[in-house]
């Protein structure tokens, strides 16, 4: 059986802040804003794998009125879920993600970030995790810099026995 799953997550820029997203920590003046770590890709992969198997959002398994993921790394977080696909008897089909930023460039880190999102997912074969990133040409939040946001669509395949 196949379940696909989508995900999307915003997080604001401040200062003050490292910037994490997929797991990497690019060196930025500012960085994201959440009760978590708010890595904001990761956040939006595990939204989808969480809405491929049907069981709600991050915001229900990980509340962020909860002292326990108070700068939570997104990481743990994500293969936690992958936990739960993986009881379910799921394989990761494949992960496609896009993040919209008008700054910092991506594109340096991107190879690194889905190294990252693979070994949580344990992608068997390359190319099961595509990243990429668009700005907004200027236009609307991201585009004036206010925050970033992602989104990734998760395709699940029930293992055969
Ligand atoms: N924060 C970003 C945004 C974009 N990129 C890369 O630049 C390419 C062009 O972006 P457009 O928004 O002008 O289409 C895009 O395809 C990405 O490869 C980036 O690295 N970091
Ligand atoms: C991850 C959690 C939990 O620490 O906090 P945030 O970093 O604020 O992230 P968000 O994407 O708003 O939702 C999930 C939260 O419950």
């Amino acid at each position: 059986m196949i379940r696909v799953g989508q995900g999307f997550d915003v997080h604001q820029l401040a200062e003050g802040r490292p910037c994490i997203i997929g797991g990497v920590t690019i060196p930025y003046e500012r960085g994201l804003l959440g009760h978590s770590d708010a890595d904001v890709l990761l956040h939006a992969i595990s939204d989808a794998v969480l809405g491929a198997l049907g069981l709600g959002d991050i915001g229900k398994h990980f509340p962020d009125t909860d002292p326990a993921f108070k700068d939570a790394d997104s990481l743990k977080l994500l293969r936690h879920v992958w936990g739960l696909a993986k009881e379910r008897g799921y394989k990761l089909g494949n992960v496609d993600a896009t993040i919209i930023a008008q700054k910092p460039k991506m594109a340096p880190y991107i190879p690194q970030m889905a190294d990252v999102i693979a070994g949580a997912l344990e992608a068997e074969e390359s190319g099961q995790v595509n990243v990429k990133a668009t700005t907004t040409e200027q236009l609307g939040f991201a585009g004036r810099g206010e925050g970033i946001a992602a989104q990734a669509v998760v395709c699940l395949a029930k293992v055969m026995l």
